[in-house]
């Protein structure tokens, strides 16, 4: 018998959840391999008191994992996408990239149908720098608020009256089975997902081949296209938590369309651009888009807004 296959993950419900999933899909595909979760604490997940923009540092939520892999305490950590920083640490690869799920923001409130309908000033919590510079952009007035925690949590701030609205990922609302809190999606592409987001990543050793032969049934080519396209993007702009950076790729039959924005969470300025290519070049089309953004001025907005 083979040793059983152990994925460290998060302990967030979503964390869970999606380990738990990538679990399942493992199983379907090598029938009588055995999958275990090593569920682990992140500094992501403890500091709550700070916004990610000002704890600086990317990877903050895949550190102890990547440890627990080269302790050989795990084989692969399942993370979102959206929180893998473009560069990994050395020695560690992206083993497969899943099917996406829907890439949009909601707008979630008990009381307004969107974000038009918001009254004057209203509150809106959110710590995305990325969703800030958005909000800002279309409704200057409103009070923008910190928001952290899981999605749960987040949920439960609203629902206690703390906030009029607030901002989550559909993938992760969705996942959890709450996709009825949706109030209203923020489609793209004139409201901007972070690169990357709505898919789940399976990282583990560049030297693993079992893993990586493991890993291959469950990957999902366009998803990886439109990814690559989105992240090579960021990379480029040395993106961050730190910084407002939205990007979006779709995949069609002529080919791939890549949006792109670079903003300014205190003023909501949205510098934006959009290039297609042929689907087998998305790493250039992330580059193309990310040197026309940087010819807009974007330089002026990737200096951590703090
Ligand atoms: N920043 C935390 C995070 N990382 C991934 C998701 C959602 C799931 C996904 O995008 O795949 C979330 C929550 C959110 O932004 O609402």
């Amino acid at each position: 018998m083979t040793a059983p296959l152990r994925i460290a993950t998060r302990k967030s419900a979503l964390a869970l959840w999606q380990a738990e999933h990538v679990a399942t899909l493992l199983r379907q595909a090598h029938p009588g391999l055995q999958v275990e979760l090593v569920p682990l604490s992140t500094r992501g997940d403890e500091i709550l008191d700070r916004s990610l923009a000002t704890i600086g540092g990317k990877g903050l939520f895949l550190k102890e994992l990547e440890v627990a892999i080269l302790d050989d305490r795990a084989d692969i950590a399942v993370h979102s996408l959206k929180d893998v920083p473009a560069e990994l640490e050395p020695g560690f690869v992206l083993s497969a990239i899943l099917p996406r799920a829907d890439a949009a923001d909601a707008f979630i409130s008990n009381h307004y149908a969107n974000l038009a309908e918001l009254p004057h000033v209203a509150r809106v919590g959110t710590s995305s720098l990325r969703r800030q510079a958005q909000l800002r952009a279309v409704r200057p007035d409103l009070q923008l608020l910190d928001l952290r925690g899981n999605v749960n949590t987040r949920l439960a701030k609203l629902d206690e009256g703390h906030y009029d609205a607030i901002i989550l990922a559909c993938a992760g609302v969705e996942r959890l089975g709450l996709g009825q809190r949706i109030t209203a999606r923020l489609a793209s592409p004139d409201w901007l997902p972070a690169p990357g987001q709505g898919a789940i990543a399976v990282e583990s050793r560049a030297s693993d081949a079992r893993v990586a032969e493991l890993m291959a049934a469950l990957g999902d080519p366009e998803t990886q296209i439109a990814v690559d396209a989105e992240r090579a993007m960021n990379e480029r702009l040395g993106g961050s938590c730190a910084v407002a950076i939205g990007a979006w790729c779709v995949v069609a039959e002529y080919g791939l369309t890549l949006h792109g924005m670079v903003g300014n969470a205190h003023t909501g300025e949205i510098l934006r651009a959009q290039a297609d290519a042929k689907a087998d070049t998305p790493v250039a089309l992330g580059h193309e888009v990310a040197a026309m953004l940087i010819g807009l001025g974007a330089e002026a907005f990737l200096s951590p807004q703090r």
